[in-house]
């Protein structure tokens, strides 16, 4: 696979005033990944601004995070239904939201993005929030696939730019990839580290490279599930069964595909097409494309390569 890390040697001034523990947070981006993340920010205690286009959008994202709270609670407070009701509103409490972007970010301590997967609409927000924000916040991208450096050149920032890569469902996934670049400075990466401990996550330090780590081996494993059965070779539904039992994965790779959204496993698949078109893993897929082309983009649309109850 070709690099995707490139180096870039220019650093820029490091002195930005206040950095430290993150009290202001901001989440662009409130569909599977933002809502997750903004929740179990503000389960964490920290005052989260949590922005999308519309407040359509945003109204379903806190009912979302509302009945993901409601499972929590149930087990958290089992004996004290009384004290879970007080959990729950604590932390919707602590969530504010907005659908202007510049305006969330003037108070931001750290800003998490988590839009979709496409590297020019990312670099577009990133330049109108460099912009916008004070200059000591932090930058991150929750992006699955892109490199973070090539998000962070669209700012004049890079040194207080770095990954910071959740898991799906964020309140249940322990782990946290901390993605740092050759530009990130020490203190940037020292908050981030922080940060997600605060989050009660288990944080990794990777290199920005392609996939990070659990992507770089998992992003293979759900192609070549796709390939087994685009060649007719096997079943979805008999490999879910076969990496389950056979395996002992939680999901097989199609549930969690419908899991994750086939909308992004497409946005990934072709950037990684894009960047290394020679690779016949990354070929476009005829089945995912014929299935987001029908907008059946998983659990998140009620049909995937399996239907769902909504
Ligand atoms: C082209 C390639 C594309 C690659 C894409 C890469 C995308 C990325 O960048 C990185 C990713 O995130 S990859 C996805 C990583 N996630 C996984 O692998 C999840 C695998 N599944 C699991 O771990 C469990 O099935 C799971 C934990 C989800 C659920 O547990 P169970 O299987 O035991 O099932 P349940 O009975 O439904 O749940 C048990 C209890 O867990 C709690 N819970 C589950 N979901 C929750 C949620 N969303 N919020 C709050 N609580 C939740 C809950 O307590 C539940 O009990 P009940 O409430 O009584 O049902
Ligand atoms: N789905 C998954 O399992 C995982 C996804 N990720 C990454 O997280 C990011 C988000 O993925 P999902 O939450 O699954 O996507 P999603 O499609 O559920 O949510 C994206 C949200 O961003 C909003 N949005 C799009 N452009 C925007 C803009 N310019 N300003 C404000 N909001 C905007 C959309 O309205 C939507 O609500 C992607 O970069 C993805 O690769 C990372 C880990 C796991």
């Amino acid at each position: 696979m070709a690099s995707v890390c490139k180096i870039v040697t220019r650093q820029l001034s490091t002195s930005v005033g206040r950095q430290g523990p993150v009290k202001y947070l901001t989440v662009i981006g409130s569909g599977l990944m933002g809502s997750g993340i903004a929740q179990v920010a503000a389960a964490t205690g920290h005052n989260v601004t949590l922005v999308d286009q519309t407040d359509d959008i945003l109204n379903k994202s806190m009912g979302n995070m509302k009945k993901s709270l409601e499972r929590v609670a149930k087990k958290k407070y089992a004996d004290n239904p009384k004290d879970g009701e007080e959990f729950i509103s604590g932390v919707m409490g602590r969530i504010s939201t907005n659908t202007d972007s510049s305006k969330a970010v003037e108070k931001a301590d750290l800003v998490i993005e988590a839009i979709v997967e496409n590297l020019g609409v990312k670099k577009q927000l990133f330049s109108a929030l460099d912009k916008a924000a004070p200059q000591h916040t932090i930058f991150t991208s929750n992006t699955s696939s892109i490199p973070i450096t090539d998000i962070a050149a669209s700012t004049q920032r890079r040194d207080r730019f770095g990954g910071l890569h959740y898991f799906n469902p964020v309140p249940m996934m322990k782990l946290l990839e901390v993605v740092r670049t050759s530009e990130t400075n020490d203190e940037t990466f020292n908050t981030l580290m922080e940060f997600g401990k605060a989050m009660g996550k288990v944080t990794v330090p990777c290199k920005d490279t392609a996939g990070f780590i659990v992507n770089r081996l998992l992003v293979p494993y759900m192609l070549e599930a796709v390939r087994l059965v685009e060649r007719g070779d096997a079943a979805p539904r008999d490999i879910d069964v076969a990496m389950k039992l056979g395996a002992g994965y939680p999901m097989g790779p199609f549930e969690l595909s419908d899991y994750v959204g086939l909308d992004t496993m497409k946005f990934i698949l072709d950037g990684w097409h894009e960047r290394d078109p020679d690779h016949p893993l990354f070929k476009p897929s005829a089945l995912l494309n014929k299935l987001v082309g029908e907008g059946k983009l998983g659990m998140k649309t009620g049909e995937g390569f399996y239907k769902h109850k909504k």
